[in-house]
């Protein structure tokens, strides 16, 4: 097939990149009304969109052979999305079109990029009279397709052009759109980051649970799809608990054996997960959900390590659960669903943790309720849940701490008898359960009056006159312990 030469000006909106994002992005919004020009470095993806979908009937597509074509096709001022990978690729195509276009322009990059490359490209773009959008977009392909949670960052005239062509094609929540503004320059990576972090936490937890009740039960994959899928009905109803059930439920037709069963167990990643965690780590804030779901992540795809520890006696216990009686059955699987919907609240209690201190940090005005708003439908971490946090923000948009406000201080109080009792058999019967065991820690750690780290500043001014605060006294102090007496110094 070859592709015409599109007419000036003839689409109100450009989408570069038709990969599985691309390309259903730009089908929503030719579905929505707009004139989509659309083009691929690789011209087979462009004629196989327009073979497959440019009849007319989804709308109207205008294909470009090449990037020049591609951007004298777009209406001025003109809008220009890119959906590549993250990182060289998208910085390459960034230049390619910035070298096209003229002042006013606007270039959205909704790959998941990191911000601070978005803070880079949008400085660049601004000395060049452009507008450059990070915006992130979250929903996989289907979202793309029908209606994503967009998180775009930007200048407020970018998001006055953008605005309404994105909340017509997003996904919608009782009539809201899960679209917002998020903030000046990398703030709609951020939180794009920071949701994918929460992402990984929620898989990690789910696993476990599935984990424990799997060996705790003896159960079978159908089974536990059925508790998964009760639990969907409950506190715990969002995407990634529907789609758990539908994993577990699915059988190799060949074989006769459940998928997971086949499945290597080795957790991939593409790399957010990894940047809020080391993102995190700048900021000082503990995402310790987010940094044992990174980790087991890694520690699943380590080969050699896993081989290498094989033999090892683990000394582990049994569960000790008699699962042919109903009641001790039921009872275990009340505790582990507590477990996790208390470890969900720590995981997105730290995530929106990290969510106000990375905008202290750089200066955004993040909108935490209006957020959580747009996380409701869409998204991959769409949740009931989201519901309880958006109105949590919005009765006080500067909490200290999500799970230290209502619901969440009683329902993470009501749930932590079962989180104790579930870490504990997990312990004693040699699961791995690092989501739960941190989120646990976590919870006793900030619920605590008084922790140990008195006793590291201790050691830290002992090896290396760091010096320490004291409780009874305002200053700075040092002992002397290499002196007779060990005297204390005030040096401050
Ligand atoms: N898949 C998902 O669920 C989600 C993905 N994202 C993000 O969206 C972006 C796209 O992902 P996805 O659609 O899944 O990826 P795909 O692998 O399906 O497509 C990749 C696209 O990038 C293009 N590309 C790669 N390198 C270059 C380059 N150097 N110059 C120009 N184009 C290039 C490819 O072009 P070619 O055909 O020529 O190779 C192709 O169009 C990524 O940033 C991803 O992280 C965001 C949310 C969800
Ligand atoms: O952004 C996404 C969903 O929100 C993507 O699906 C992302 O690629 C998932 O990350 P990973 O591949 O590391 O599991």
């Amino acid at each position: 097939m070859t592709i015409p030469i599109p007419a000036p000006a003839s689409a109100d909106i450009g989408v570069y990149g038709l990969g599985v994002m691309g390309a259903n992005l730009a089908r929503n919004l030719a579905r929505n009304g707009y004139r989509v020009a659309v083009t691929n470095r690789s011209a087979a993806r462009t004629e196989k969109l327009v073979a497959a979908h440019g009849d007319g009937s989804e709308g109207v597509f205008v294909p470009a052979a090449d990037i020049d074509r591609f951007v004298a096709s777009l209406e001025r001022p003109r809008v220009a999305i890119i959906m590549v990978l993250a990182g060289a690729a998208t910085d390459e195509v960034m230049e390619q079109l910035a070298a096209r276009m003229e002042p006013g322009d606007i270039i959205v990059d909704c790959g998941n990029s990191l911000f601070t490359d978005t803070i880079r490209r949008e400085a660049w773009a601004r000395a060049r009279g452009l507008h450059f959008v990070g915006a992130g977009v979250s929903g996989g392909e289907e979202g793309a397709l029908w209606g994503p949670s967009i998180m775009p960052g930007g200048t407020p005239e970018s998001y006055d052009r953008l605005g309404p062509m994105f909340e017509k094609i997003s996904a919608h929540y009782q009539g809201q759109p899960c679209c917002a503004h998020i903030g000046a320059d990398g703030a709609g990576h951020f939180v794009k980051m920071v949701h994918n972090g929460i992402e990984y936490a929620d898989m990690q937890v789910i696993a476990e649970a599935y984990d424990l009740l799997r060996h705790g039960l003896d159960a079978a994959p159908a089974t536990l799809a059925d508790v998964f899928a009760s639990w969907n009905e409950g506190e715990l109803d969002s995407y990634l608990i529907e789609i758990t059930a539908e994993v577990l439920r699915q059988v190799d037709a060949p074989t006769g054996t459940p998928l997971v069963d086949l499945i290597v167990d080795r957790a991939s990643q593409k790399g957010t997960g990894k940047w809020t965690v080391q993102t995190a780590l700048d900021l000082a804030v503990p995402v310790t959900g987010i940094g044992e779901a990174t980790f087991a992540r890694g520690a699943s795809s380590g080969v050699r390590q896993r081989e290498a520890a094989r033999a090892l006696d683990g000394h582990a216990g049994g569960f000790g659960i008699d699962s042919s009686d109903p009641g001790a059955r039921d009872a275990f699987i009340e505790d582990v669903r507590q477990a996790l919907y208390a470890s969900k609240i720590v995981a997105y209690s730290q995530g929106f943790d990290m969510i106000a201190e990375g905008a202290a940090a750089h200066g955004w005005d993040i909108d935490k309720g209006g957020l959580a708003s747009i996380w409701r439908a869409g998204c991959i971490i769409r949740a009931a849940f989201l519901d309880d946090i958006t109105r949590a923000y919005a009765a006080r948009p500067d909490l200290p701490l999500l799970l230290a406000a209502e619901p969440f201080a009683t329902r993470i109080q009501q749930a932590v008898p079962s989180l104790r009792r579930v870490v504990a058999l997990a312990a004693v019967a040699g699961v791995p359960v690092p989501v739960f065991a941190s989120s646990l820690s976590y919870f006793d750690t900030i619920r605590s009056p008084r922790l140990p780290a008195a006793l590291i500043q201790g050691q830290r001014d002992f090896f290396g006159s760091h010096t320490y605060h004291r409780i009874d006294r305002p200053g700075t102090f040092h002992t002397l312990w290499a002196q007779e007496g060990r005297p204390e110094e005030q040096w401050g």
